[in-house]
């Protein structure tokens, strides 16, 4: 799987978890419904945010890779939390590159 239809299946996987039953061990579910509220994701868009830049400036690209999947992946479930779709923000991406067109 090399295009965006990671991001597509990973959005489906957390709509999942968050439809599921309270007894699911999940770690989605341990962010969507912590006792902190919206709060929780947003510490974890905050803390993921950190590490990646903090990996950037130590230039190991093992570890860049890593904090940036984890960035993405609090920002989808942060998403999630705000009850926004990951779909609007694909759209919006797909109508700034069709701006930039003009200027490609
Ligand atoms: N991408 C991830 C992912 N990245 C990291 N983690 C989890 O993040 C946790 C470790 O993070 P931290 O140490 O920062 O956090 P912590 O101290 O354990 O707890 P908090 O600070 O978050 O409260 C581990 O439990 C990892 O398993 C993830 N858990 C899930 N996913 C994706 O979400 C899908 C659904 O996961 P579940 O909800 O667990 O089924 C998975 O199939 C994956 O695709």
């Amino acid at each position: 799987m090399t295009d965006a239809q990671v991001f597509d299946e990973l959005w489906q996987v957390i709509c999942q978890r968050a439809r599921e039953d309270p007894g699911r061990k999940s770690y989605v579910r341990h962010l969507l419904f912590h006792e902190k509220g919206i709060d929780k994701p947003l510490e974890k868009v905050g803390e993921e945010s950190c590490e990646f830049v903090l990996a950037v400036k130590n230039g190991r690209e093992e570890a860049i890779v890593g904090e940036a999947a984890d960035l993405l992946f609090h920002l989808m479930v942060a998403l999630k939390a705000a009850d926004v779709d990951f779909a609007k923000v694909e759209e919006e991406l797909e109508v700034r590159r069709a701006g930039m067109h003009l200027h490609d």
